[in-house]
């Protein structure tokens, strides 16, 4: 019953507005910077999801959140031109039906028009969300992912517009928005962060040529509100020349983020080998969220 109602609310959340509507008017953007990692056509419609999560805790490396009673739901979204039409042709059906599906595509005129959540569902007024921002390829997804199912695909796409997953953990409902770090996606960021209980900034530590505009986009977002919680994730700690989080932090001026709690982590998300960073960061979300979740009464 508990999960259910997390997957209904999910939706309602993110049901579209009017604006929505007029998009079938609109030509598909091509917006992606990074080369798709599928042909076109073949898979390029990323339509992951997954209702009940039933993996095994025996398996190595265990899921993140491996439990019988977790469960999790996923929204990712592409912006192929099979997803622009199916999109624009479902827009109407998803708007009044009820909901029986649990996997949907949106695109970027979901993203642009998405505003605050209807305020009918119970969790709207209060801070629930993880949101998960940080440039494209930053392994924003990869993360999600392995915090969902333990668990990598081999290839990732591009989120081109948001990704919603819904964890659920006994009583413990989190759920967790990113949206794609493309250029284009970027200035859409600051629109998610009034609902956000903790922001989650994810950084390939990899690839320092691209630390001077996560820093300002950081800096930015955190100039919004000035006691967010925030978690730097620094990826790709598997990579040989990644640099380690003393460096990052300097890099990021994490010194610089005023008084708001904030966590770095270094973590790594390669299939099969998943560290102990990625662990952490999940305990310290899920300890967050049941925090958060007392004090909004969301937990009974
Ligand atoms: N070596 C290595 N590669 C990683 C890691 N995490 C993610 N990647 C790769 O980095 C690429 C980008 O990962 P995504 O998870 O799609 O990144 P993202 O932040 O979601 O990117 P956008 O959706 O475009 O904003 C993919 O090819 C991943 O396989 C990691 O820890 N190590
Ligand atoms: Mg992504």
């Amino acid at each position: 019953d508990g999960s259910k109602g997390g997957v209904a609310y999910l939706i309602w959340n993110y049901a579209f507005t009017d604006e929505d509507t007029t998009s079938k008017s609109r030509e598909p953007e091509e917006i992606g910077t990074r080369p798709r990692l599928r042909e076109e056509g073949k898979d390029g419609n990323w339509t992951y999801a997954k209702s009940t999560s039933k993996q095994s805790s025996a398996k190595a490396p265990p899921p993140v959140n491996a439990s019988e009673a977790s469960t999790f739901t996923k929204y990712g979204s592409s912006l192929t031109q099979e997803d622009w039409e199916r999109e624009t042709e479902n827009v109407e059906r998803r708007r009044t039906k009820e909901v029986t599906t649990r996997e949907t595509v949106v695109s970027v005129a979901a993203v642009q028009s998405f505003s605050a959540p209807r305020a009918s569902a119970s969790l709207d007024t209060k801070k629930t969300q993880v949101l998960v921002l940080g440039l494209d390829g930053a392994g924003k997804t990869s993360v999600l992912q392995c915090w969902a199912t333990g668990n990598v695909e081999e290839e990732v796409e591009p989120t081109n517009g948001f990704n919603a997953v819904s964890i659920n953990k006994e009583e413990l409902h989190i759920e967790f928005l990113e949206i794609g770090g493309n250029e284009k996606l970027r200035q859409y960021w600051h629109k998610y962060m009034s609902k956000a209980l903790l922001l989650v900034f994810v950084v390939d530590s990899s690839d320092p040529d691209l630390f001077p505009v996560a820093k300002e986009h950081l800096h930015e977002l955190l100039s919004t509100d000035s006691t967010l919680p925030l978690m730097v994730l620094a990826n790709k700690q598997d990579l040989p020349d990644s640099c380690s989080i003393t460096d990052l932090h300097d890099a990021l001026a994490l010194s610089e983020i005023g008084d708001r709690k904030m966590f770095l982590i270094g973590i790594h998300t390669r299939k099969g080998e998943l560290g102990s960073g990625i662990r952490s960061a999940w305990n310290m979300i899920e300890k967050m969220a049941q925090i958060s979740a007392v004090t909004c009464g969301c937990v009974t």
